[in-house]
Parts: C-alpha cells; sequence; structure tokens
C-alpha cells in the first residue's frame, strides 16, 4: 500500500508579528517542527516570495493577505489569524481556494475591556493632561474638569464579546451603560440597548467603538456623527482604524466639544517599532495615543498562540473546520484504521452525488461521510478503508466543480 502523507517535519509552517512562543511549542508537542517564527510583518513583495513554499501561515492584524499573495501561496492548506479581527485577509480568495482562516475570537477580549475602562476613569479626571505637565515641570492640582466614573454613562458601539465584556466591568465601577448594535442583544446587568446610534452619541458621556472592520463599519464616525456628542464628552476607539475619520475627530478636540480621547488603532499604523507614528492626534496632550495594544497582554498573547495554534493542527491532523471564519463547518470523529478524504468543491447542485458515483464505480466503500456547504463551497470529509485511499484521491480528482482535494494518512497529505 502507498503510503501516501507528507512527513509532518516537511510541513513548513511560517509565524509572523512575534506571535507567542505558545504556538510554537504547541506545534512541535504536535509533532510539527519546520517552524519559521518572524517578528515583523512581511511587505506584499516579501510574503509573496515566502509564502509560495508555507502549508500554514500565522499572522497577525497587521499582514494583509490578499488576493495577490494568497494566489501566490500554491501550498496554502490553512491560515491562522493569531487575533480576533480577519479584515487583513480576502477571505473570499481563501475559500475560493480550499483554505479555511481561523482566529481567536475571545482570547484577548478581557484585556481590551480593562484597557478601555482604565482610560475611561484616566480621562475623566483628566490624567493624560496631568501626566503631560508633570513630566515637563509643570503641576496642574485642580478639581475643574475632574470627575468621578459613578453615575456617568457609557455608550457602547458593537456589544459583542468585548462590548459586553467591558458592559459588566463599567457597572462595576458605577457606570450606567447603554450600548448600540445591528444586532439585538440582551444587555449584561444593567445595560440598555438603544435604537440608533445617534441616540447614543447624543446620550453618552464616553462613547467607544467595538465594532469588526466591515463595509457597514467603514468611516461610521465622521463629522457629523461627532457633532452629535454631548459638548464635554469622551470618545475611545480599540476597534479598527478605518471606523472613525480622525480629521473629524482632531477637529472635535480643538473645537473642545470633546474633553478628551482614547485611540489604540489608526487608518495607517506604521510597520514597525522602528518606524515613525505620524497623526494629526498627535498634538493632544489629552489624547491617550497608544500603539495598538488592547490586545497586547501576555495572558491574551499565551492563551491566543494555543488556541489558533490547536485550530490549525486539528484541520490538519483530522480535516476539523469547526470555528473557522470562511468556510463550510465540518467536524467529524477520527477512525483511525480509515484512510480520511477532504473534498472542497464548488457548491453547485449534484456534486455529492457524483462523489459517491465515482467512489461506487471504483467499488469503494464509504465508512463515514459528512458534507457542510456555504453559498460559495461545499466540504466533504469521507473516509474510506485504507486500501482504497489513494485510488479514491484519484476518483475525486475527476469530479466536476473540484477545487481541491487532499487525503489524510495517519495524519496528513499535503499536495
Ligand atoms: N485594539 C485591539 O488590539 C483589538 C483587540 C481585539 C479586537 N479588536 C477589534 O475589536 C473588534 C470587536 O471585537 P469583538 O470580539 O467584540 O467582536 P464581536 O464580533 O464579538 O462583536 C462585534 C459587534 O459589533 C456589532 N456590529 C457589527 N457591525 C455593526 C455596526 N455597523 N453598527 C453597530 N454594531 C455593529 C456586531 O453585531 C457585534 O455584536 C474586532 O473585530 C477587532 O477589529 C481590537
Ligand atoms: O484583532 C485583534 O485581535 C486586535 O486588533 C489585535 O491585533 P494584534 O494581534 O495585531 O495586536
Amino acid at each position: 500500500m502507498a503510503k501516501t502523507s507528507l512527513d509532518k517535519s516537511k510541513i513548513r509552517i511560517l509565524l509572523l508579528e512575534g506571535i507567542h512562543q505558545s504556538a510554537v511549542d504547541n506545534l512541535h508537542n504536535a509533532g510539527y517542527t519546520n517552524i519559521e517564527r518572524l517578528s515583523t510583518s512581511l511587505t506584499e513583495e516579501d510574503l509573496v516570495e515566502k509564502i509560495r513554499d508555507v502549508h500554514f501561515i500565522g499572522i497577525r492584524s497587521r499582514t494583509q493577505l490578499n488576493e495577490r499573495v494568497i494566489a501566490a501561496a500554491e501550498k496554502l492548506t490553512a491560515i491562522g489569524c493569531f487575533c480576533i479581527g480577519t479584515n487583513q485577509v480576502d477571505l473570499d480568495a481563501a475559500l475560493e481556494r480550499g483554505i479555511p482562516v481561523f482566529n481567536a475570537p475571545y482570547s484577548n477580549t478581557r484585556s481590551v475591556a480593562e484597557l478601555v475602562l482604565a482610560e475611561s476613569i484616566m480621562m475623566l479626571r483628566g490624567i493624560p493632561e496631568k501626566n503631560a505637565r508633570a513630566h515637563e515641570g509643570g503641576w496642574l492640582k485642580s478639581a475643574s474638569n475632574s470627575f468621578e466614573a459613578r453615575g456617568k454613562t457609557l455608550g457602547i458601539v458593537g456589544y459583542g464579546s468585548i462590548g459586553a465584556q467591558l458592559s459588566v466591568l463599567a457597572e462595576s465601577v458605577g457606570l450606567n451603560v447603554i450600548y448600540y448594535d445591528v444586532v439585538t442583544k440582551l444587555g449584561m446587568g444593567n445595560a440598555r440597548q438603544v435604537g440608533s446610534l445617534e441616540e447614543l452619541l447624543a446620550r453618552a458621556d464616553i462613547v467607544t467603538l467595538h465594532v469588526p472592520e466591515t463595509p457597514s463599519t467603514r468611516w461610521m464616525i465622521g463629522r457629523e456623527q461627532l457633532s452629535l456628542m454631548k459638548q464635554g464628552s469622551y470618545f475611545i476607539n480599540a476597534s479598527r482604524g478605518t471606523v472613525v475619520d480622525i480629521e473629524a475627530l482632531a477637529e472635535s478636540l480643538d473645537s473642545g466639544r470633546l474633553l478628551g480621547a482614547a485611540v489604540d488603532v489608526f487608518p495607517v499604523e506604521p510597520k514597525g517599532n522602528g518606524e515613525e507614528f505620524v497623526s494629526p492626534l498627535r498634538r493632544f496632550d489629552n489624547v491617550i495615543i497608544t500603539p495598538h495594544i488592547g490586545g497586547s497582554t501576555v495572558e491574551a498573547q499565551e492563551n491566543i498562540g494555543v488556541e489558533v495554534s490547536d485550530k490549525l493542527v486539528t484541520f490538519s491532523d483530522n480535516g476539523t473546520t469547526i470555528t473557522s471564519v470562511n468556510f463550510p463547518e465540518v467536524a467529524l470523529p477520527s477512525h483511525p484504521d480509515k484512510h480520511r478524504l477532504l473534498h472542497i468543491h464548488r457548491n453547485v447542485p449534484g456534486v455529492l452525488s457524483e462523489i459517491n458515483r465515482v467512489l461506487g464505480n471504483e467499488g469503494i466503500n464509504i465508512s463515514a461521510q459528512y458534507l457542510q456547504t456555504n453559498e460559495q463551497v461545499g466540504y466533504v470529509v469521507i473516509d474510506v478503508d485504507k486500501a482504497y485511499g489513494q485510488q479514491a484521491l484519484h476518483a475525486l480528482r475527476e469530479v466536476e466543480h473540484t477545487l481541491r482535494t487532499r487525503v489524510l494518512y495517519s495524519g496528513i497529505d499535503y499536495d
């Protein structure tokens, strides 16, 4: 019987942007040893070159996996975003090539929520300016524009994992919480959903954004929205830089409508720690500027390293795509004495019956089978007797509308 799997040590894994050592350790423990780990992201040109021979890539928010890069990734099997956001990946381009994308939807949410609550309290007390003056030798002892959090209203835009967690923390210090979300959601504690973004902007003392980057959130906060905010209110953005018109935010700070802001994400961010950060917000002492570190805590990064590498290993070892953000979700218990075939195809009628027909024609008995589809793609996992693995793979490749096929042999096979 022909051995069909590629030795795990030949499976190339590229980890970028300083992904935590926990990911490397986890992959090693699962038998994957061919790992290159870089502390930075790569330019498009470098990525196109480097990704050619890579089976798995791990990135964070900075690496742009656009259509051109994905098209160059001839061997790429799965993408791991070691963060929450997946807007940096062309998810459709990956799907079209049968490449599932995974992320870590929960591991850094607490870190962001804690930071935002701390920033709210710091801004209410005017700490950013007082701190800046003291560093210059000044002494701004004053109660003017210095407030308790108790009884103020926090307005959360996007009540998902981070927004909801922040809501709980905020109520514990006496903030009243209102939130706006495109989906109707049950509030935590006494938090109340409002019917429109405009209502939230008009009622909140502090507005904080926790939406993903999508076409509906792009530039959702501009001059008009900021003009609806209360005189003397505060603004926080730790979501994505493209959600806010930063020039309009600077104008609101100049006009004094906003007493302060805290911004962690920017439309253009430096590619690495050595590059200059350019922003109209640099001139404001009452703005807390942080370098996209909302999720950058030791705890979050260690957990993310384990969570996403686990997902890559599980997919690599048995084809499971549960929690993939772009792919039909399939999990079939492993059958150690069988060969597992993975078949990814365009989601058009008749493919499954064609698969079963070609396998039947070859006299191949199917031990287990599971199909899931999304609008574009169908994903079938099929277990067959070991003696037929290679033959079944050849038969499946002939099925019309096939995007990709693979056979797993006591682990995995890569084309
Ligand atoms: N600064 C950081 O380091 C950092 C860390 C983690 C996450 N993030 C960003 O925060 C975002 C939110 O994270 P999450 O885990 O809470 O995501 P989530 O998906 O759990 O929640 C997002 C919420 O936004 C809502 N939403 C979507 N479009 C909306 C719109 N147009 N108006 C109002 N609400 C809308 C969704 O319904 C959902 O409830 C991530 O997508 C990521 O971009 C940043
Ligand atoms: O999407 C996220 O989880 C955050 O933006 C954090 O991204 P990072 O891993 O690049 O810090």
